[in-house]
């Protein structure tokens, strides 16, 4: 096989980005954010490393800061309590596994590699895969340490939460809890080709803030919150996770690729669909064996970085491009 450029193309969740309209500083920690988790994944393209090992270090290095949706500084319950989702997939042999509603792992996208390649199954969801990131010596904390003051914050500002008692809220809005159309940016994915052709991606988040309790939304979904295959491309997505699962929205722009859109068109594509058939709101990256990338947003803002050359390229909103040196 011959050998490919590495290319490592991160987001950090599309949304309305509310929190950082008018605020340079908050601004900033999402831009830094970004570009230094497409570094840490590029690191490990550039040292040889796998895609896959390439899109664990930059989901984690981007669960570990608490500007973004995932790991520490994960959205909240309504009840207030941290239940995070994750995925990753191998486009060499399709092998994935993911974690879902876990509440006390600090790396959820590293516990999710290990369902890949410890067990025989794709997903663990909650306790169950508390008690298997023990298992295999992945330690556990302590949920509160993942909690914020931002996370509590913005909990306590939706106007469904006002209801102290969640019997009270059930009754009083049926149906209805908080929905990513809210300002739940902050999800995050990464998706990378290594020098071997092969491409991977994953995903991580910690949902939508004041969901329910026992809420999974799309990222620990194969095909939904991602999806990778060597034969077409990667994909990670974030936005409104309901409207993400309808849609089947990775697989689907994969099977775009599949039918010789390039990976720009059919991210578009793919977002348009989910715009005109369920209204659903979201963001998504794309990368091809070939190192094609495709990046796009129907929301008003999603931060995204790449690095395929010596310069990392980022941005927030529609037209943006910045540079800085890997
Ligand atoms: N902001 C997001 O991407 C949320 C995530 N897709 C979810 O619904 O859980």
């Amino acid at each position: 096989m011959t050998e490919r450029r590495p290319v490592l193309v991160v987001h950090g969740g599309a949304g309305t980005h509310a929190a950082i309209a008018g605020c340079p500083e908050a601004r900033k920690a999402v831009e830094e954010g970004v570009v230094q988790a497409a570094r840490r994944g590029y690191d490990e393209l550039r040292k040889g490393g796998s895609s896959l090992d390439a899109v664990e270090a930059a989901v984690m290095s981007l669960e570990d800061n608490a500007t973004f949706n995932a790991g520490h500084g994960s959205c909240l319950t309504l009840e207030g309590a941290v239940e995070m989702d994750a995925s990753i997939m191998d486009g060499h042999s399709l092998d994935a596994g993911s974690v879902v509603c876990v509440s006390n792992v600090a790396n959820p996208v590293h516990l999710a590699r290990a369902v890949m390649e410890q067990t025989k199954h794709v997903s663990l969801i909650s306790d169950r895969a508390s008690a298997f990131a023990e298992h295999v010596g992945i330690g556990t904390v302590n949920p509160s340490t993942l909690i914020t003051e931002k996370s509590l914050r913005r909990l306590h500002s939706q106007p469904q939460f006002q209801a102290s008692r969640l019997d009270d809220f059930y009754k009083q809005n049926p149906g209805s809890t908080g929905t990513a159309k809210d300002d739940n940016h902050g999800t995050v994915g990464a998706v990378a080709l290594d020098s071997h052709g092969n491409v991977a991606y994953a995903t991580s988040t910690g949902g939508i803030n004041a969901k329910m309790p026992g809420r999974m939304g799309d990222s620990p979904i194969i095909g939904s919150g991602g999806y990778a295959d060597n034969r077409c491309g990667c994909v990670s997505t974030t936005g409104d996770g309901e409207a993400l699962m309808k849609t089947c929205l990775a697989r689907q722009i994969t099977f775009l690729m599949e039918q010789g859109r390039s990976a720009q068109q059919a991210v578009e594509e793919g977002l348009s669909y989910l715009q005109d058939r369920v209204g659903g709101s979201g963001g998504a990256i794309v990368l091809t064996p070939q190192g094609d990338i495709g990046i796009s947003f129907v929301s008003k803002g999603m931060s995204w970085a790449y690095v395929n050359s010596p310069q990392i390229h980022y941005g927030i909103y529609h037209g943006e491009d910045n540079t800085e040196a890997v």
